[in-house]
């Protein structure tokens, strides 16, 4: 990073991601994923978290009475000012969402395309919508309310799209430090294809800006605790080949992750192909010919990749974030997740607003399952293991993220060491009906009538939950959201 001016990681001494929290004991039901098919469940178990939102301590069996006997002497950093928080009867603490792909910029057009298909839907929705976006007050407005709104739906981590202007997407950062969202903050890079207003001028401006963002984040936040700059090449055909070039290259000079799109169109691909002959037909080669192909690439979409280019990608140890709303919605086709598993390739998922119609990851995990059962019904593909479980598509929308965005040492299960970015869901308990017409908390779609197992209590929440759900979120141990 030395040449480009930029604060390493090394220097520390940020004090905006560090909240002045207390410590805290989480006592209740803790619910994260195991393994890809296996949900943990931990009944009255109390969790310790430090002030600065490290996980300390998991203790199964811990009612209040014995946290207060076992773990808080033990723990000599908790003081009388622990803050206790007790997740009511049916309630559960679940690890927050990671959205590992979603533009910001185009939030004010979710549910926005008609009946338009990717190359098309870039002209007419998407690029006047970005670029309108150099308009300060504007991108205000759209960024505070995108994160207030993901964070409402649970997610605690995010892989942002900005647009190409620089102090607009030095304000996405600046927001998300200020809200306490986790994120990956990427200026998009594009110096053709794009209408003439919505361009970088050359690879060399494209470049410099860029750098300008990710100095901004790295002033903001040293060591990259909360917020993480991203090199955000927008995809192939809207980089030149001199562009990607420097991307890759600037991507090895400061080891950064990197974030673009893959394969999502059939359309795209043929441009690709056209744009890039020699690249023998493959969309991930030419990525790879300018080292853009690493293990901290998330790749968005890959829908019709060829086992060719899934071998490569699996090679570079790239990743990739699965899209299903958006895959869905603007027609691009179903991607393969089984397939993609087996071949050892990481995914996460992701909402991509605003291909994608939903800023909750929980409906993209739901999306999920049912595009893998389309995949199954597919002629000649009856496979039963095409499908995706709720286990799986919880994992997907937690560790499965966290491995992703390169952080799955910090967030996406609750073990001691681990960060507390975590979210309380609350499910509504059927109970007598007189009382319930008294009001009380907001129900939302899921309703318990009390014979169900957890197991049954989680699919019913994939299914048919929403930010009512949500009670409240924390990132690094801080309280980001609750819901009234
Ligand atoms: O879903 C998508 N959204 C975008 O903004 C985009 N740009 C290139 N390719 C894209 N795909």
């Amino acid at each position: 990073m030395g040449d480009i001016g930029m604060p390493t990681a090394t220097l520390g001494g940020s004090t905006e991601t560090k909240s002045p929290s207390r410590n805290k004991l989480f006592l209740g039901t803790f619910i994260h994923s195991k393994t890809l098919t296996e949900l943990e469940y931990l009944h009255n178990a109390a969790v310790a978290v430090n002030s600065l939102g490290t996980i300390v301590a998991v203790s199964p069996d811990t009612d209040l009475a014995k946290a207060q006997t076992t773990i808080l002497p033990q723990l000599s950093w908790l003081s009388e000012d622990t803050e206790i928080i007790v997740a009511k009867p049916g309630q559960f603490f679940f690890p927050g969402f990671i959205d590992t792909h979603l533009h910001a910029s185009q939030y004010p057009n979710v549910g926005l395309f008609g009946n338009s298909t990717l190359l098309d839907w870039l002209n007419t929705y998407t690029f006047p919508l970005e670029a309108s976006l150099s308009s300060l007050p504007k991108a205000q407005k759209v960024y505070s309310r995108v994160i207030r709104k993901t964070l409402s739906h649970g997610t605690t981590t995010a892989a942002y799209y900005a647009t190409i202007d620089v102090p607009a997407t030095n304000l996405l950062a600046d927001l998300c430090l200020s809200s306490g969202q986790r994120a990956l903050i990427g200026r998009v890079c594009m110096d053709q294809l794009g209408p003439s207003y919505y361009l970088d001028e050359s690879p060399a401006e494209s470049l410099t800006k860029t750098k300008q963002c990710i100095e901004h984040v790295l002033t903001k936040d040293p060591k990259m605790e909360l917020i993480t700059p991203i090199i955000t090449p927008r995809f192939a055909p809207a980089c030149s080949a001199p562009l990607m070039k420097e991307l890759g290259q600037l991507a090895k000079e400061t080891d950064l992750p990197v974030q673009t799109h893959i394969s999502e169109n059939k359309n795209e691909i043929a441009l690709v192909a056209s744009l890039f002959p020699d690249a023998g037909d493959s969309y991930a080669e030419v990525y790879d010919m300018f080292g853009l192909l690493t293990p901290k690439t998330i790749l968005a979409h890959a829908v019709h990749l060829t086992e060719k280019e899934a071998d490569l990608v699996r090679e570079r140890r790239s990743k990739v974030s699965h899209c299903p709303c958006s895959n869905s919605a603007i027609t691009s086709g179903a991607a393969r997740v089984r397939w993609l598993l087996d071949k050892g390739i990481e995914v996460g998922l992701g909402t991509d607003m605003s291909g994608g119609y939903s800023p909750s990851v929980l409906e993209a995990a739901r999306h999920a399952v049912l595009v893998s059962r389309h995949i199954c019904m597919d002629e000649g593909r009856s496979e039963e293991r095409d499908k995706l479980s709720v286990e799986e598509v919880l994992y997907l929308a937690t560790r499965g993220g966290a491995k992703v965005v390169g952080m799955e040492r910090k967030i996406g299960g609750l073990e001691v060491g681990m960060e507390w970015d975590v979210q309380l869901v609350g499910l509504h308990e059927v109970g007598d009906e007189e009382e319930e017409e008294d009001g009380g908390e907001e129900e939302g779609n899921v309703d318990v009538f009390g014979w169900e197992s957890w197991e049954e209590k989680v699919a019913k929440w994939v299914y048919n939950g929403d930010d009512r759900n949500t009670k409240k979120v924390w990132v690094r141990g801080r309280l980001v959201h609750e819901r009234r």
